[in-house]
């Protein structure tokens, strides 16, 4: 009998590390023989992340709404093509850092009604500076959300280490260990030493995840169920010229409205995407990054540069900007999608447009 196809979801806030991690562990499949595939999950329009990734490995892309939610529905339809298609022999997850890990699990159950799988690991990447600066009021959405996603993890990922101080990754650790009595924690920078969940031996931990029983016995308990009722949602300006700005969730669907029922925790984050169609000037571009309102918390991009024909990846995390270059898999248009909370979407355009000179 045929072994069903493990499956490892990515969860973790925005700009936690989930691309570095995944990154690491598609090296580790591929030296091991392995033929992984993977499916990429963005809130925003494009799928920048992916271009990270090794081309030749077969990636299916879930854009423009969040697998736990908003596009849910198609989840295990996309799982079961991304196994007719390319009979992988393992199945590697990244859910957008908004997603509640629990509500993706009964869209892989649905898949393994089609097709045999089995969600071996939830791993959770956690931004340790991140975690630590919300920690300190002990309250707000994204902290919740942050607790969530530990909460549901099989294995821990407490990354960024470079970023705090020992007593404080300690205190981190001991926070985490409250809210998740069993998952192993991997304090890391960069992701690295952080697979062992790979490991045979650690194969079995997360099984009971498949089960829906696992969610009334603890695993991942969640207390606040009418959250949502109090969030404030941003109002939808919809597209304009070559931009694109929507709060996470306006795509209702049959199958969302079903979901809406579960608690979501993300419906104030905000998306705006902005294409641009000629190089732009990179200081003016680091300028524009450096001004950026607090409640942008999160940008990346593919970058044309007047002083360079290559094109750029640029990250944004936490105040700290990143820019590489990078050889596209693909013909990508030059673009930048800003990700945060109850932002001006007009002050990001005029900031946008006045930085290219328009
Ligand atoms: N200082 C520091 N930066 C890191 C570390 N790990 C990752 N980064 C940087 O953090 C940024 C975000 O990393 P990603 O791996 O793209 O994060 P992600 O969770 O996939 O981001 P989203 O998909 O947007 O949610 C990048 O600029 C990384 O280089 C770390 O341990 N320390």
């Amino acid at each position: 009998m045929n072994k069903p196809i493990p499956i490892y979801l990515f969860s973790g806030f925005l700009g936690s590390g989930k691309t570095t991690l995944l990154n690491q562990v598609l090296d580790a499949l591929q030296e091991s023989g392995k033929k992984p595939a993977i499916l990429m999950n963005e809130i925003g329009d494009i799928n920048i992340d992916g271009q990270m990734l090794d081309a030749n490995v077969p990636m299916a892309e879930m854009l423009s709404g969040c697998i736990c939610c908003t596009i849910s529905g198609d989840l295990s339809m996309t799982i079961y093509e991304l196994m007719e298609n390319y009979e992988p022999d393992i199945i590697l997850i990244e859910a957008t850092g908004i997603a509640n890990p629990m509500e993706i699990i009964h869209s892989i159950t649905e898949a393994s009604l089609l097709k045999k799988v089995e969600l071996k690991f939830i791993v959770t990447v956690i931004d340790a500076p991140h975690l630590l600066e919300l920690s300190l009021n002990n309250k707000g959405r994204t902290y919740r959300l942050m607790e969530e996603q530990i909460r549901c993890a099989g294995w821990l990922v407490l990354n960024k280490a470079d970023k705090v101080s020992a007593h404080e990754l300690l205190e981190l650790q001991q926070k985490i260990r409250g809210w998740n009595a069993f998952a192993p924690i991997r304090a890391t920078v960069h992701c690295q030493g952080s697979i062992d969940f790979l490991d045979e031996k650690h194969a079995q931990r997360d099984e009971h995840y498949m089960s829906e029983g696992s969610h009334e016995s603890g695993a991942c308990d969640h207390a606040d169920h009418d959250q949502h009722a109090d969030l404030e949602h941003p109002e939808d300006e919809g597209q304009q010229g070559n931009t694109h700005a929507h709060p996470v969730g306006e795509h209702t669907t049959d199958h969302a409205c079903v979901s809406a029922a579960h608690h979501h925790s993300h419906e104030h984050v905000m998306v705006y995407t902005h294409y641009f169609e000629k190089p732009i000037d990179r200081d003016r571009f680091e300028l524009l990054i450096s001004k950026l309102p607090r409640e942008v918390y999160r940008a990346k991009g593919l970058l044309r540069f007047t002083d360079d024909e290559q094109p750029y990846l640029f990250q944004f995390a936490y105040r700290e900007l990143e820019i590489l270059k990078i050889r596209p898999k693909a013909d990508v248009p030059s673009v930048a999608v800003f990700i945060g909370e109850n932002f001006s979407k007009e002050e990001i355009v005029a900031a946008v447009w006045n930085m290219q000179g328009d």
